[in-house]
C-alpha cells in the first residue's frame, strides 16, 4: 500500500491504529529505502519470500517526480535550496576561517515516479526519480574495505561489500557508438550485470572531460581500464546512476517498483517525520557481559516510532511484540539524531537535555567524517562551451532539451572522468619527507587505530581525486556569454572528526553539525599541495589547447605554499559523503552497531546507511550506500 500523507493522512492513521508490523523502516528515500524492499526482492529471488511478514517504510520526504531539475542528470545539484533540500550547514568552522558550510541533502522519496514506469510512461519522460546527488558510481580499491574489518569488524572486507555492490548494479556496457565517439572503456567482467541499479557511461562527454584525460596521461598520472575490481588509482571513465536513456536511476525505481503491489508492503511518504523511537528498558543484571557499571541499561527494545503528521498530529508506528524490528535509515545527520532523542547515545549529552538515557552508547553522533574539497574555476578558450552556454544560449538549450528526449545530448551528462592520484603523483621527494613528519601526529579527535591505518596506507591509496565540473563554480568576475569548467579537488582520507548532536527534544531542530574540517595539520598542508597541484593539469598540452586562464584564484592572488593555505581554510567545501556518527566498531572502540548491524544495547533497533561506516573510502558514497542495504539485508533474513 502506498499512502501519500499529505493527500491521505487518515488513511495512514487507520493503517497504522489496525496494524503490528515486523519492520519498520525509517526512511524510504534513496539509499537507504531498500533495505527491506531487497528482503522482500531477495527472498523472492531465493524463492523464500515470506509474505506474512508486515513491512512499514516511513519517508519524510516528498516526491520529486514532477520536477525535472531533480530527474536529468544534468541538473544533479540543482536541488540545492529548494523544499526537498534538508538545507542544513554546518556549524562554524574553527579551522577553515570560521566559517559555516553547506551541507545540503535530499529530502524526497519517487514513489510516484516508480507507479509511473510501471504503468508504462515512456522514458526518459517518466521523470521518474527524486535523488539528486552527482550519480557518479565508483567504488575504492581492495584495501580500503579490508581496513573496515581490520577494526574489529569481523567479515566486514572486500569480498564482503564487492558481492553486495555487484549484486546492486547492472552494468549497461557502452554500445559502439559510444566507444568510438568518446573513447569509453570498461572490463565489464568487474561490475555486476543482474542487479536492480542501472549504471551507464552518459550519452555524452564534453570535449574538456575528454581532454581530462590526455592532460592526466602527459602528467605521468595512468590511464585504469578497470577500476571497479578492486584497484581504482589513476585516470579513469566513470560511471554514472542512469540508464541506457540518461533517466537517473534510484532506489526507489530499481527496488520499490517491483515490490509495490505487494499487501505486506506499506510506504508512507511524503510528511511522515519520524520523531523518535520508543524505548523500553530491562536493566543488566550481574552476569550480563556487557553490563560496564552498575546503572548500565544492556537491553533496550523498541516497541515502535512515533510519526509526526502532516497536519501536526503524532500517530504511533508499532512493531510486534518481542518479533518486530526497527531498522534506522536516516542517513548520517538524521539517524544519530533520532537515536539521541529516544535515549540511545551519550549521556553527557542527553542528561542535560532532561532525555532519559536508555542506553549510554558516546559513540552516537561521534567520528563524523566527510571528504573536504576546494575547487579552482577557468576560462575556455572561444568556441569551446561548458554547461555555462545553457545558460546565455536558449537555442542551444531548446536544442539539448530536444535531444534529450531521445536519451542523448548534453543533458545526459552529469559526470565522468575521474583522476584518483596516489600521493607520489602529486608530492616531490622533500614534500613527501615533510609528509612523513606531518603524519606523525596524530589530531585529537580521531581514533587512535582509525588514525594508524589511515596513516599506514597513505602511500598505498589515492588520497585526493581530481573531477571536472562542467560549469563555472566561483570567482570574482563571470564574463557574459563566456563558459567556464571548474576543477574539484577532494582530500580522501582527511585525519580531522567531527560530531553531530541535537542541541535540543525537537526533531524539528537540526543537530549542531561539526565536521571539523581541517582541524589536522596535515588536512590543511595536503589539501593546500593537491590544490596547488591541480594547476599543472592546465599547463598540459591538452588542456592548453582549450583553456585561456584560470580565473579563481589567480597566480597573482594564490601561489605560495601560505596563499594556497589560506585559499584552502577560505574556500572549503564538505564533500556530501557523510558518514560516521553510528560507526560500525567494536563498543570498546566507541561503535554504535555491531557486525550484525544491531545498536549496542539493544534487542530489535538496527542501522543501514552510510551513518554505519566508520571511515570514508577512495571513493563516492552512494555504491557503498547500496552495499550496505544489501548486506542489511541478509542480515535481517538471517541468511
Ligand atoms: C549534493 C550531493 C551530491 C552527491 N553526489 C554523489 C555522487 O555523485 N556519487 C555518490 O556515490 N554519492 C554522492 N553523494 C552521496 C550519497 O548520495 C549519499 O552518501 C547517500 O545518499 C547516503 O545514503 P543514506 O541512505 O545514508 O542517506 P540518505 O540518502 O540521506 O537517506 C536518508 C533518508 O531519510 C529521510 N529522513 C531523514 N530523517 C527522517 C525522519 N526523521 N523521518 C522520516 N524520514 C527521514 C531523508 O529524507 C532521506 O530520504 C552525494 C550527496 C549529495 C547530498
Amino acid at each position: 500500500i502506498l499512502i501519500d500523507l499529505n493527500a491521505a493522512s487518515s488513511t495512514g492513521k487507520s493503517v497504522l491504529q489496525a496494524t503490528n508490523f515486523d519492520y519498520v523502516r525509517l526512511e524510504l528515500s534513496r539509499m537507504g529505502l531498500h533495505v527491506h524492499l531487497t528482503t522482500n526482492r531477495s527472498v523472492d529471488r531465493g524463492g523464500r519470500r515470506d509474505s506474512s511478514k508486515k513491512v512499514l517504510v516511513l519517508e519524510a520526504g516528498r516526491s520529486g517526480v514532477n520536477d525535472s531539475l531533480v530527474t536529468v542528470p544534468q541538473h544533479s545539484f540543482s536541488f540545492i535550496g529548494t523544499d526537498i533540500d534538508w538545507l542544513y550547514n554546518t556549524a562554524p568552522q574553527t579551522h577553515a576561517a570560521n566559517q559555516t558550510v553547506n551541507l545540503s541533502s535530499g529530502k524526497a522519496s519517487s514513489v510516484k515516479a516508480s507507479a509511473r514506469a510501471r504503468a508504462n510512461v515512456p522514458k526518459p519522460d517518466s521523470r521518474r526519480d527524486s535523488a539528486v546527488n552527482g550519480l557518479v558510481w565508483v567504488r575504492g580499491p581492495k584495501e580500503e574495505y579490508d581496513a573496515i574489518e581490520a577494526l574489529g569488524n569481523a567479515g566486514w572486507n572486500w569480498n564482503r561489500f564487492y558481492a553486495a555492490m555487484e549484486k546492486a548494479e547492472a552494468l549497461n556496457p557502452p554500445s559502439q557508438d559510444l566507444v568510438d565517439q568518446f573513447g569509453f572503456v570498461i572490463n565489464p567482467s568487474s561490475l555486476g550485470s543482474a542487479g536492480p541499479v542501472d549504471v551507464s557511461f552518459p550519452n555524452f562527454l564534453p570535449l574538456q572531460h575528454q581532454k581530462f584525460i590526455n592532460a592526466s596521461v602527459q602528467l605521468g598520472h595512468t590511464f585504469n581500464p578497470d577500476p571497479y575490481g578492486g584497484n581504482n588509482r589513476g585516470v579513469f571513465y566513470s560511471l554514472s546512476s542512469q540508464t541506457k536513456m540518461a533517466v537517473r536511476e534510484t532506489s526507489e525505481f530499481a527496488y520499490l517498483d517491483p515490490v509495490l503491489s505487494r499487501s505486506n508492503l506499506v510506504v508512507m511518504y511524503n510528511g511522515a517525520l519520524v520523531t523518535k523511537l520508543n524505548v523500553t528498558t530491562i536493566r543488566a543484571t550481574a552476569n550480563d557481559t556487557q553490563a560496564t557499571d552498575s546503572t548500565t541499561v544492556v537491553t533496550a527494545s523498541a516497541s515502535g516510532v512515533q510519526v509526526s503528521f502532516p497536519d501536526g498530529s503524532l500517530q504511533f508506528a508499532k512493531v510486534k511484540p518481542s518479533t518486530g524490528e526497527v531498522i534506522l535509515s536516516a542517513g548520517t545527520v538524521r539517524t544519530p539524531q533520532l537515536l539521541e532523542l529516544s535515549g540511545i547515545g551519550d549521556k553527557n549529552i542527553l542528561a542535560p537535555l532532561g532525555i532519559d538515557v536508555k542506553v549510554n552508547l558516546p559513540g552516537v553522533g561521534a567520528n563524523y567524517e566527510d571528504h573536504t574539497i576546494t575547487i579552482l574555476t577557468y576560462l575556455l578558450k572561444e568556441p569551446y562551451l561548458s554547461f555555462d552556454a545553457l545558460q546565455y544560449d536558449p537555442v542551444l538549450l531548446a536544442q539539448q532539451e530536444e535531444l534529450y528526449k531521445q536519451g542523448k545530448g548534453w543533458l545526459t551528462f552529469a559526470n565522468s572522468v575521474l583522476n584518483m592520484a596516489p600521493v607520489d603523483k602529486i608530492l616531490n621527494s622533500s614534500e613527501i619527507a615533510t609528509a612523513k613528519i606531518l603524519l606523525q601526529t596524530k589530531p585529537p579527535t580521531i581514533q587512535q587505530d582509525i588514525y594508524q591505518g589511515i596513516r599506514d596506507r597513505v602511500f598505498d591509496v589515492p588520497q585526493v581525486e581530481y573531477l571536472l565540473f562542467n560549469s563555472f563554480s566561483g570567482g570574482p568576475v563571470k564574463l557574459p556569454n563566456r563558459s567556464y569548467v571548474s576543477m574539484a579537488v577532494t582530500h580522501l582520507h582527511p585525519l580531522s572528526r567531527g560530531s553531530i548532536h541535537i542541541c535540543s527534544t525537537s526533531i524539528n531542530d537540526h543537530p549542531v553539525i561539526n565536521p571539523n574540517l581541517l582541524e589536522a595539520e596535515w588536512d590543511r598542508w595536503f589539501l593546500a599541495k593537491a590544490t596547488a597541484y591541480a594547476r599543472k593539469f592546465f599547463q598540459t598540452p591538452a588542456f592548453q589547447e582549450i583553456f585561456e586562464e584560470e580565473v579563481f584564484p589567480t597566480v597573482a592572488d594564490v601561489s605560495t605554499d601560505a596563499e594556497w593555505e589560506q585559499f584552502v581554510k577560505d574556500n572549503i567545501n564538505a564533500g556530501y559523503h557523510s558518514v560516521g556518527t553510528a560507526s560500525l566498531l567494536p563498543r570498546s572502540k566507541n561503535g554504535v552497531v555491531d557486525t550484525d548491524l544491531k545498536v549496542y544495547g539493544t534487542k530489535n533497533i538496527r542501522v543501514a546507511d552510510l551513518s554505519i561506516m566508520p571511515v570514508l573510502l577512495s571513493a563516492h558514497t552512494q555504491p557503498a550506500a547500496y552495499a550496505i542495504g544489501e548486506i542489511a539485508a541478509g542480515l535481517i533474513r538471517g541468511a
